[in-house]
C-alpha cells in the first residue's frame, strides 16, 4: 500500500441517516439486515453485483447495460470481482465513477444520473472492517465506504455509499487508487485555518463549527488550525503577520484552468470563516491586503492566491448565500471540500486617497442610518434590535443631499454568466471627467452592490442584476419620495419584483461610484428649493460630523466623500453561481 488505509469500523454510521432510519421501522430492518452483511448507510451494494469504472467523461447509460463495455479485461464474466480502474493522467475532474444501476439497492446515488457517482461529488475513502465492540484495530475486510455529496436543490448534503467485498486485496488496490484520484483534484484543501467569530449572530458559531462542519472536514482528512477571534480585527492582525506559506505558496488551480495539471504535492492550505458578513468581509480585506504586501503594491489590489471558505454564522450572511444559493452550513463545507471555487468581484472604499476597507456593498442613507440606530441598541437580540432600527428609521425618514457621481461600467465580450473576459480594474483616474455621470439631488437610499446579495429575505438579492463576477456593481439609487412609496419599493425584494420600477427609483451598471454629501459640496452651489423643506435637510450638517455607511453589514463612519471602486474577481470564495437563494424566511417588520 502506497500509504496507511484508513479504515471504518462497521460500527461507524452516517448518524443523521440513522436517526432518519429510526423513526421508521422498515428502515430498522434494513438496517439490522445491513448490520448482518456488514454495511450500512444510503446506498449499499454487493461485490458479485456491481462493477467500477473511472471514466474520461460522463457515460452514456445506455452503454451501461453491456457488461463487457465496463470491463474490457474480463469481458463477459458476470461474477468478476475485479475492480478496474483506468487512470488518465492530465485529466483534472471528470472522472466518473460508475456504478451498474441494476445493483443499487436502497436510496439515491449521489448525482443526477441513477448508478453514477461523478468522482468529484466523492470527497472522501475508507475501508469498512468488521469489529467486535471495544476492538480497536484488524477485523476482516467488508469493502469500502465512499463519502460523497448529494444535490438536493442548492443544498448539498453528505452521503455515503458502501461497496461490499470481502477481498482484501480488491478492496486495497480500489482504496489506493481511490484515494490518489481524490488526492489530485487541485482545489481541494488539505490545511485549513479557520477563524471562528464567536460573537455572531446568536453566538453560535463554534457550535455551528463543531457539530456540521468539523465533522466533515475531519472525514476529508482535512487538517485544521482554529482562532476563535476575540476582537474586531483580530482575524485581520493574524492574517498580516501569519506565515503564509503555512497556508499555501503557489496560485491555484482554478475551474477553468484546463491546462491544469492533476498532482500538485504544494497545495492544499486554504482560510475558512465561520461568521457573518462583517467577518468575511474583514477576512477578504485582510487577504487582500496581504497580497498587496507581499507584492509590494500599495496602491493596487493584488489578487490574494488564497481562496476563502465561507461558513454562514451571522445575522446576515449575504456573501455567504450568494455563492451557495442557502444558508447552511453543511452546504458551506461540502463546498469547501470538495474545492468548488468560485471568483467574485470586490469593491474598494477609499476616502481622500486613502483605502478605508475593501467589501462587498455598502449602503449609505437609509441603509446606512439605520445600522446606526441599531449599533447603539447593541443590549438588545440582534434580530430585534434590526427590526427597531428599521421601523425607527422608517418612521424619522430623510432623505440626504449629495452629489452623486458613477462611471459607467464598459460593457464587456461576456461568456454566459455575463463574466468579463479580462480582471482589469477599469480606472477611474484615467478615465476623464466627461465619461462620468454627475447627478446632485436627495437620496433616500443609494447601494453599491459588486454581489448580488442573495438572501433567504430577498432570493433573487438586492442587487438582482448583478452577478458575482461580472465585472462591475449595481449602484441603486433611491430618490427623494413618501415614506409610503418607498416601503412599497422596499417590500418588493422580497417578491423579487417591480423593486426598480418607480419613477424615484435608478440603477445603473458600474464600475467606480463618488458619494459628496451636501455639507461638503462649495458654498458656491445653489440651494435647491427643496432645502427649505424641513423633510429635506441634511441630517448631519456640523463640520467634522460623518456619515454612517453600512459596508457588508458593518458600521463604518466617513466624514468625507467617499469613491467606491469595483475591482473584478478580486478574491476567490469557495462556492458556486447562484442565480437565486433558497427562501425560508419572510421578512415581518415592515
Ligand atoms: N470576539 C469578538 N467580539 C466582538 N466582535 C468580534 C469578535 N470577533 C470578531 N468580531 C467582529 O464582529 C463583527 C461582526 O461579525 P459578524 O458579521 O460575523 O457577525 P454578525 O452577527 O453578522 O454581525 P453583527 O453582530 O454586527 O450583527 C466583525 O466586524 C468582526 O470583526
Amino acid at each position: 500500500m502506497s500509504e496507511p488505509e484508513e479504515e471504518l469500523p462497521e460500527e461507524q454510521r452516517d448518524s443523521t441517516k440513522k436517526k432518519k432510519k429510526k423513526k421508521k421501522r422498515k428502515t430498522e430492518r434494513e438496517e439490522e439486515e445491513e448490520e448482518d452483511g456488514g454495511g450500512g448507510g444510503a446506498v449499499s451494494v454487493c461485490c458479485a453485483a456491481w462493477d467500477l469504472q473511472i471514466w474520461e467523461e460522463e457515460p452514456r447509460l445506455s452503454a451501461h447495460s453491456n457488461q463487457t463495455d465496463l470491463d474490457p479485461h474480463h469481458p463477459g464474466d458476470p461474477n468478476r470481482q475485479n475492480w478496474l480502474v483506468e487512470q488518465d493522467e492530465g485529466v483534472n475532474t471528470v472522472c466518473v465513477l460508475c456504478v451498474d444501476s441494476s445493483s443499487l439497492s436502497a436510496g439515491e446515488p449521489c448525482v443526477q444520473q441513477p448508478g453514477v457517482v461523478m468522482l468529484q461529488d466523492v470527497f472522501a475513502v475508507k475501508v469498512k472492517r468488521r469489529r467486535a465492540a471495544g476492538q480497536q484495530s484488524g477485523g476482516p475486510v467488508l469493502g469500502l465506504a465512499l463519502f460523497c455529496c448529494r444535490r438536493r436543490g442548492r443544498r448539498l448534503e453528505e452521503d455515503t455509499l458502501h461497496l461490499h467485498n470481502a477481498s482484501s486485496e480488491h478492496t486495497h488496490t480500489w482504496y489506493n487508487t481511490l484515494k490518489e484520484l481524490l488526492t489530485g483534484f487541485s482545489s481541494r484543501p488539505r490545511y485549513l485555518k479557520v477563524f471562528i467569530n464567536p460573537s455572531s449572530h446568536k453566538k453560535e458559531a463554534v457550535h455551528i463549527y463543531r457539530d456540521h462542519v468539523a465533522p466533515l472536514f475531519k472525514m476529508a482528512d482535512v487538517r485544521t488550525d482554529i482562532t476563535v477571534t476575540e476582537r474586531k480585527g483580530h482575524a485581520l492582525s493574524v492574517m498580516k503577520e501569519c506565515k503564509l506559506d503555512e497556508y499555501d505558496g503557489k496560485p491555484d488551480i482554478l475551474p477553468h484552468d484546463s491546462t491544469a495539471g492533476r498532482h500538485r504535492g504544494d497545495r492544499g492550505h486554504r482560510v475558512v470563516c465561520v461568521g457573518g458578513d462583517g467577518s468575511v468581509a474583514e477576512l477578504c480585506h485582510a487577504l487582500v491586503l496581504r497580497a498587496q504586501l507581499d507584492a509590494n503594491s500599495p496602491e493596487k489590489p493584488v489578487k490574494p492566491a488564497l481562496p476563502l471558505g465561507i461558513i454562514p454564522a451571522g445575522s446576515t450572511d449575504v456573501v455567504s448565500c450568494s455563492v451557495h444559493g442557502v444558508r447552511d452550513p453543511v452546504t458551506a463545507a461540502l463546498h469547501v471540500v470538495l474545492g468548488h471555487l468560485q471568483q467574485v468581484d470586490m469593491c474598494s472604499f477609499s476616502s481622500l486617497g486613502q483605502l478605508v476597507c475593501f467589501g462587498f456593498s455598502a449602503m449609505f442613507g437609509f441603509g446606512g442610518r439605520s445600522l446606526a440606530r441599531a449599533e447603539k441598541k447593541r443590549w438588545m437580540p440582534s434580530s430585534r434590535r434590526r427590526e427597531y432600527a428599521l421601523v425607527k428609521t422608517l418612521a424619522r425618514l430623510r432623505p440626504e443631499d449629495c452629489q452623486l457621481s458613477f462611471l459607467p461600467a464598459k460593457k464587456s465580450n461576456g461568456n454566459l454568466f455575463g463574466n468579463q473576459d479580462q480582471d482589469q480594474d477599469q480606472d477611474p483616474e484615467s478615465e476623464g471627467e466627461e465619461s462620468w455621470t454627475t447627478n446632485q439631488g436627495l437620496y433616500l437610499s443609494i447601494s453599491i452592490m459588486s454581489i448580488p446579495c442573495l438572501s433567504p429575505h430577498a432570493p433573487h438579492g438586492l442587487a438582482p442584476n448583478t452577478r458575482v463576477a461580472n465585472g462591475s456593481a449595481a449602484l441603486i439609487a433611491v430618490g427623494n419620495t413618501s415614506r409610503s412609496e418607498f416601503i412599497k419599493h422596499l417590500k418588493r425584494y422580497s417578491s423579487s419584483s417591480g423593486q426598480f420600477s418607480f419613477s424615484f427609483v435608478e440603477m445603473h451598471d458600474v464600475s467606480s461610484v463618488r458619494i459628496r454629501p451636501r455639507a461638503l459640496i462649495g458654498s458656491s452651489e445653489e440651494e435647491s428649493e427643496e432645502e427649505s423643506d424641513s423633510r429635506a435637510s441634511p441630517i448631519i450638517q456640523s463640520e467634522g460630523a460623518a456619515f454612517p455607511w453600512n459596508i457588508d453589514g458593518e458600521l463604518v463612519e466617513i466624514a468625507n466623500e467617499v469613491l467606491v471602486r469595483v475591482h473584478p474577481r478580486l478574491i476567490t470564495l469557495y462556492g458556486e453561481e447562484v442565480d437565486e437563494a433558497e427562501s425560508t424566511v419572510s421578512c415581518s417588520c415592515i
